[in-house]
């Protein structure tokens, strides 16, 4: 298998809409469902545009997000066995797994409108340098934003809160890369939205902040701090 070339999938998990960034509910108001899809898109575009992925699977049972992002380009899968993020993740990579056994295979989160496909390129080679299963964490040096596993690797997703830790602990190596800012930049809370901000988010999240409607107006207070 050529994971150097185009030899990864990735598996992106994604919550209802109107139940996901609950964290960013005060701020963005009603335009948080918007939002998160926005960041859901971004991210899954750059992970497309991506020189190492050949294909996405979104783990989702929003209509309008696995409507969007099937456009895109992404594979869709229900939200199986509707038992929290990791279950989703698993069923998500046994998925992949059933198109393409031996796959090389990542979970990625879905609220990284900062996503760079070089990052994504660089965070992925280095991924292949770990014996089995490595990890990225996320910008605040606590949580995960990846977690990859070469071919024949279940992946064993442990993710939600300190999953920082729990992959170390895992026995996943962490890659340590100085300039994959976009790839570790999740966005939960309105500090992570500025910070995605100023890193330069995809165009899905940049016209929602364009957006001179009423949807706009808290998002531009978010931005202005
Ligand atoms: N399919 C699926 N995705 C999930 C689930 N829980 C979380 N996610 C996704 O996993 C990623 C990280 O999730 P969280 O940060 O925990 O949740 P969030 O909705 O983004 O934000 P909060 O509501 O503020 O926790 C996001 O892409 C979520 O949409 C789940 O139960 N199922
Ligand atoms: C899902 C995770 O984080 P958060 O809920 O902070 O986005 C994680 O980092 O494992």
């Amino acid at each position: 298998m050529d994971v150097t070339g185009r030899g990864w999938s990735l598996v992106v998990p994604l919550k209802p809409l109107a139940v996901a960034k609950s964290r960013l509910a005060e701020a963005a108001g009603g335009a948080r469902p918007a939002l998160a899809l926005a960041f859901a898109a971004d991210t899954v575009a750059a992970a497309l545009a991506c020189a190492r992925v050949r294909d996405v699977t979104v783990v989702t049972d929003d209509p309008l997000a696995g409507a969007e992002l099937g456009a895109l380009g992404a594979h869709v899968v229900p939200d199986a066995p509707g038992a929290g993020l990791n279950a989703a993740l698993r069923h998500g990579a046994g998925q992949v797994g059933l198109r393409r056994p031996r796959s090389a295979v990542a979970a990625l989160n879905g609220d990284l409108p900062a996503l760079r496909p070089a990052q994504l390129a660089e965070v992925l080679d280095e991924a292949l340098r770990a014996p089995e299963r490595a990890f990225l964490a996320d910008a605040a040096g606590l949580g995960t934003t990846l977690l990859a596993a070469r071919p024949g690797v279940a992946l064993r997703p442990a993710f939600g809160g300190l999953s920082r830790a729990r992959h170390l602990a895992s026995g996943a190596r962490e890659i340590l890369l100085p300039a994959v800012e976009g790839v570790r930049q999740d966005v939960d809370t309105p500090d992570d939205l500025r910070a995605a901000l100023a890193l330069g988010v995809g165009p899905r999240t940049a016209a929602l902040f364009a957006d001179p409607s009423a949807a706009g107006g808290p998002l531009r207070r978010i931005a202005c701090g």
